[in-house]
């Protein structure tokens, strides 16, 4: 529902607010400018008394002066029959140039305040920024919801793309953004009347005056008790007439002065109300705050990265696999359905139970893991669908959900079943629904049915659990899902490095192109093949030969590299790894690629510290590849042998020559050294601790023992930082591919 609040009337004021915020950025540059030329002498350095008189002295003619906000002094003056205006050094009286308002600033001031629509476009203005503001509460309570609580508003995030930099953006400029969008919100209603407006009704003329012989204005004793920092206006009398008088306005208040005896008329102090409207007007402009200006704008110079992220994560979100036709609002429902996906096959199977249950009558919430609410309060029973990656870790839509746990307060009706999706190949099979399972059990819910396991998204399994919650909850579910299999390219192998095999590790680093149709098609143009898009990380997705479900290999280069390459390590009995091990050049695959955003480089200088061994090496050299900014890099990989398993030996040289590699730093455990990457790590714990301390990123690549033994090394390396790998990953700097 708050995300909903925030984003409709995000998407709809977007463009709208762009141009506000664009134009508010300019203005606020103003008070700066305006400070900058003026020339400001400090407090009570100068009375009004010494600067009329020298003013008058160079211009006999005054007829006002006055003082902006800024500190510029302006005096108008007649000459000859002609008027005047120049802007004035307040310490010599001397004209410093012609006054005036700049005309580009005017006209940037008209669009901010009414769009160049008058009364229609103000109106138009003032109700965007009262959604400014409703934008900046709820995208605050967003924030505070996403991240665990206020505490953490000021500690680094994790995540990336778009989400990330309006997440970083908005904790920044929130306060700038709100104090602009309250303080215009009061104006704009102040202006159409929905505010009372204070008074702006001076002091009545004074009933008497003197009429004696009119003194110099540098003489008058009224002048000589206000200082320069307080003045606002000074009206000269009309030129021979003695029952005029001078009309004087401070930031206190407004009176007149006897041209004769220098006294003060009929002072009127400035009622609250305009002082109030004074501070409001200032806040929002900047007006005599030229700092806070600078703020405000920097501030509003934000919204249009914040209007297009804020779109591009609305748009994406609509066209994530959550978003499913007939989804109950999670406050009505009476059965939740959270998913955890990471390549978003488990989404297939939980809208199939979605619809089945939907059939039977139930009304059903479904959302990805990350979106666990506080409550459910209709809800009685509560499925979790997620598939396990990484080493038994959560997939990305799941990643928040154990954090989330602490603040779910479940009904006392409220049952639960967790189905785990996973690949019997990894050791640890569907442990993060295990665990799943085990935390939503401590959290003191009972269980609808024990936790179970489908390998390798097996239609037949799913079928079986449907039928035992069918008999759990008394209405049948016929749950009847295959996934689609992936659309594939074929791939042509067109070279291939082997290492490893005097040490029993045969490796291959893998070139493929895409392939050219055969036959009459390869002359149609729109039949020539090139490579899907893809990033060194990402994954490449194999089918074997047998129909047998994909394996996945992490991909050592980039599209932009013109060829698709990965690193493989023949497994003893392993049928893709011995299938893509028998290819020759010329031979084709079926392949797919899979996104893996969440194993890249961050951008910028910090460090990058690049760990792995065997074939993990493969995605870190294409990092180190893609290096060409030259941000500093160092790589730590562990192989068997220098002389027979020294993958990427010469291209890692030439990145070192070319400065793309900053140090290498390799262990061989079968030569005289036999040491592990761990052990380089040791010692180099120095170096590396303080790369963590300037804001260094770590990679891993490889696989687990080798990465359980990395994170060991780092736990210890960091300990005097009072640090560790667990709170490194929650920040994103600690990133892991493991096999
Ligand atoms: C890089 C990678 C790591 C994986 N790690 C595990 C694992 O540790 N345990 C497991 O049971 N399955 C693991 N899997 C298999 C996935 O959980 C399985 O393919 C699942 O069906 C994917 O569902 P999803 O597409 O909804 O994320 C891994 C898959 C990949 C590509």
């Amino acid at each position: 529902m708050l995300r909903k609040f925030h984003g409709l009337p995000g998407l709809l004021a977007g463009l709208l607010l762009m141009v506000l915020s664009v134009t508010g950025a300019v203005l606020a540059l103003a008070p700066a400018l305006d400070r900058a030329s003026a020339v400001v002498p400090a407090s009570g350095d100068v009375s009004v008394a010494e600067l009329a008189g020298r003013v008058v002295a160079q211009y006999p003619g005054t007829e006002q002066i006055v003082r902006e906000p800024s500190g510029k002094v302006i005096v108008y003056y007649s000459r000859d029959g002609q008027v005047g205006a120049d802007l004035v050094n307040p310490l010599t009286g001397e004209g410093i140039a012609p006054y005036e308002s700049s005309a580009f600033f005017g006209w940037v001031k008209d669009l901010h305040r009414s769009l160049m629509l008058d009364d229609a476009g103000r109106a138009l203005a003032g109700v965007m920024a009262a959604l400014m503001g409703l934008l900046c509460v709820s995208g605050m309570l967003l924030l505070a919801r996403r991240i665990g609580g206020w505490k953490n508003l000021l500690r680094p995030f994790s995540g990336s793309g778009s989400k990330r930099v309006h997440a970083e953006l908005a904790r920044f400029a929130v306060l700038g953004l709100l104090l602009s969008a309250l303080t215009g919100s009061y104006m704009s209603a102040q202006r159409f009347g929905l505010l009372p407006e204070a008074s702006a009704t001076g002091p009545g003329f004074p009933a008497e005056v003197s009429g004696g012989q009119p003194a110099p204005v540098g003489t008058l004793n009224a002048l000589g008790n206000v200082d320069l920092g307080e003045f606002r206006e000074l009206v000269f009398p009309y030129p021979g007439d003695p029952q005029d008088v001078y009309s004087l306005t401070t930031t206190g208040g407004s009176g007149f002065v006897d041209q004769a005896t220098g006294e003060l008329l009929q002072y009127q102090p400035r009622s609250e109300g305009s002082i109030v409207q004074q501070w409001i007007v200032s806040l929002h402009t900047g007006e005599g705050l030229w700092w806070l200006g600078l703020i405000l704008g920097a501030a509003a110079l934000t919204v249009p990265v914040l209007s297009v992220t804020g779109m591009t994560i609305w748009w994406q979100r609509r066209r994530s696999p959550g978003k499913l036709p007939d989804n109950a609002d999670a406050s009505l429902a009476d059965t939740i359905i959270l998913v955890g996906s990471e390549g978003n096959t488990t989404w297939g199977f939980a809208r199939e139970l979605h619809a089945s249950l939907n059939k039977a009558g139930f009304h059903v919430h479904c959302s990805e893991m990350n979106a666990l609410a506080d409550r459910y309060p209709q809800a009685s029973r509560l499925f979790v669908l997620t598939s396990t990656y990484g080493d038994g870790d959560a997939p990305a839509s799941a990643r928040r959900f154990m954090a989330r746990l602490g603040n779910f307060r479940p009904g006392k009706a409220l049952k639960f079943a967790v189905l785990g999706f996973g690949d019997r190949q990894f050791s640890n099979f569907c442990k993060f629904a295990v665990d799943v399972d085990a935390a939503l059990a401590d959290k003191g819910l009972s269980r609808l049915h024990t936790v179970e396991r489908i390998d390798r998204c097996s239609s037949p399994q799913f079928r079986e659990w449907g039928e035992k919650i069918s008999e759990e909850i008394g209405v049948p579910l016929a749950l009847d899902y295959s996934p689609l299999p992936p659309a594939t390219v074929e791939l042509e192998l067109i070279e291939r490095a082997d290492y490893g095999l005097a040490v029993q590790a045969p490796t291959s680093i893998l070139r493929f192109k895409a392939a050219e149709p055969g036959g009459w098609r390869k002359y149609l143009p729109s039949n020539h093949k090139t490579l899907p898009a893809f990033e060194a990380g990402d994954l490449l997705g194999v089918m074997p030969p047998n129909g047998q479900a994909p394996r996945f290999y992490s991909l050592a280069s980039s599209a932009t590299d013109g060829v698709l390459e990965i690193c493989v390590r023949k497994q003893p009995g392993g049928l893709c790894s011995g299938y893509l091990h028998e290819l020759r050049p010329g031979d084709r695959i079926e392949g797919f690629v899979r996104e893996n955003p969440d194993f890249r480089p961050a951008k910028g200088s910090n460090p990058v510290i690049l760990i792995g061994a065997g074939a993990g090496i493969g995605p870190l050299a294409g990092f180190i590849r893609k290096n060409t900014s030259r941000s500093p890099m160092y790589l730590y990989w562990g192989g068997r042998s220098s002389q027979s398993d020294f993958l990427y030996k010469p291209e890692l040289r030439h990145y070192l020559d070319d400065h793309r590699l900053t140090g290498l730093n390799t262990a061989f455990s079968r030569s005289d050294e036999r040491a592990y990457v761990q052990d380089k790590l040791r010692q180099d714990e120095s170096a590396v601790r303080q790369m963590v301390s300037t804001g260094a990123q770590i990679l891993v690549c490889g696989g687990r023992d080798m990465a359980a033994g990395v994170r060991q090394v780092i736990d210890d390396i960091l300990k005097p930082l009072a640090t560790d790998v667990k709170m490194l990953k929650a920040q994103g700097r600690y990133l892991e591919d493991i096999y």
